[in-house]
């Protein structure tokens, strides 16, 4: 079957990344600073970031990586640097055949700096590109909530493989989507799944682990018999999608339990295992371009587990269009069966805007 060693690579090394930003999530001092859009950036993602890069570029040097973080401003920040460099170093599996696969630790600070900065592939239509977001939900992961390690791999502009790691989602797919999962869900006992997806191979989940990768199991979304009774997921901040477009949406479905808020792409793996049904994203800016690499996984695991992804016009998500999503607006994620009658009702109250 194809891809079978780019899916193990990106499980474990997003499985080893993540269990760095565990250690993080932990720490009440997260190293935060502000980026010039203003988003936070912390430890935590400058170190899996470097992390994941160096997996990759050890297995497949010849391939493109579009990340979503830089060095420059580290390379002025020695304390940053350091503490980054102690996470990094530290960070083993407890497995030494799979370590041995991801190719080994860095070696030095400026080698940490250097895979950081191989994440600046401009993207595009042709060849092997990997889309990297080593903390998506980076202020669900400063407020104690949701967020999710990403990883996927672009081929001539089609996502082929696509990987998340969930550290505070349930390990067992069936748990019900609770409404408070996103402010207090935590990694403690019986938390932390990796989801992951092969073009036209399926979807899966399985526990996080220390060491090599636990069995996994296939995961489905949901059939939605009833429109009205489904649950519909959206982001935290308000800043990110229209919270008042999307409940106009589900008042049109007739939908009427609360829509449950979380970070990160942890939205499109809970509809994947069937937590939970719809994933809605409306555009909030006529200017803001989503980013390639706050979709990609996603994308697939969804498409993979029965589902269909657009954005609110009805069009596929195009990764081939360089670092964003220029030619797509908002997200729609449903089961293929009820998709159609869900764009309808977003192009409805989009259009009558
Ligand atoms: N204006 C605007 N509109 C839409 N999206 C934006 C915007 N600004 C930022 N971002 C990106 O949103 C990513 C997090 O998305 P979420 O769905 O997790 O949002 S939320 O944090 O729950 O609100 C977040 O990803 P991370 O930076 O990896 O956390 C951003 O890339
Ligand atoms: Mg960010
Ligand atoms: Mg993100
Ligand atoms: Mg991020």
């Amino acid at each position: 079957m194809p891809y079978q060693k780019e899916l193990k690579v990106a499980e474990l090394a997003v499985q080893r990344a993540t269990l760095l930003t565990k250690q993080v999530f932990h720490e009440k001092a997260k190293g935060t600073l502000s980026k010039d859009d203003k988003s936070p950036v912390t430890i935590g993602d400058f170190g899996a970031q470097a992390l994941i890069i160096q997996a990759i570029r050890h297995n497949f040097p010849q391939d493109e990586i579009v990340g979503e973080e830089e060095a420059s401003t580290l390379r002025q920040n020695k304390d940053l640097t350091k503490q980054i460099w102690s996470l990094v170093e530290g960070a083993r599996l407890d497995d030494a055949e799979a370590e041995s696969e991801l190719g080994g630790p860095l070696e030095s600070t400026e080698q940490m700096l250097q895979a950081i900065d191989a994440g600046n592939s401009g993207g595009g239509a042709k060849g092997r590109i990997w889309a990297l977001d080593p903390i998506d939900g980076t202020k669900g992961f400063l407020r104690g909530g949701q967020y999710a390690v990403c990883l996927a791999l672009i081929e001539d502009g089609d996502v082929k493989v696509g990987v998340l790691g969930c550290p505070n989602l349930p390990v067992d797919d069936s748990a019900p989507l609770a409404a408070d999962v996103g402010e207090h869900g935590t990694d403690e006992e019986g938390k932390g799944v990796l989801f992951a997806a092969v073009q036209g191979q399926g979807a899966t989940s399985r526990p996080l682990s220390r060491g090599s990768l636990k069995p996994s199991q296939s995961i489905n979304m949901k059939p939605v018999k009833d429109i009205t009774d489904a649950t519909f997921c959206e982001s935290v901040e308000a800043g990110h999608s229209s919270h008042a477009d999307q409940a106009a949406i589900a008042k049109k479905l007739g939908i009427t339990r609360t829509s449950v808020r979380m970070d990160s792409q942890a939205k499109y793996g809970s509809i994947a295992r069937g937590a939970g049904d719809l994933y809605l994203r409306l555009p909030v800016s006529k200017t803001y371009q989503e980013k390639i690499w706050d979709h990609a996984a996603g994308d697939l695991i969804v498409r993979e587990a029965g589902g269909q992804v657009t954005d609110a016009e009805g069009k596929r998500l195009d990764f081939s269009k360089g670092r964003t999503l220029a030619e797509n607006k908002g997200v729609v994620a449903a089961p293929k069966a009820v998709h159609e009658q869900v764009l309808t009702a977003v192009m409805e109250v989009l259009g009558s805007k």
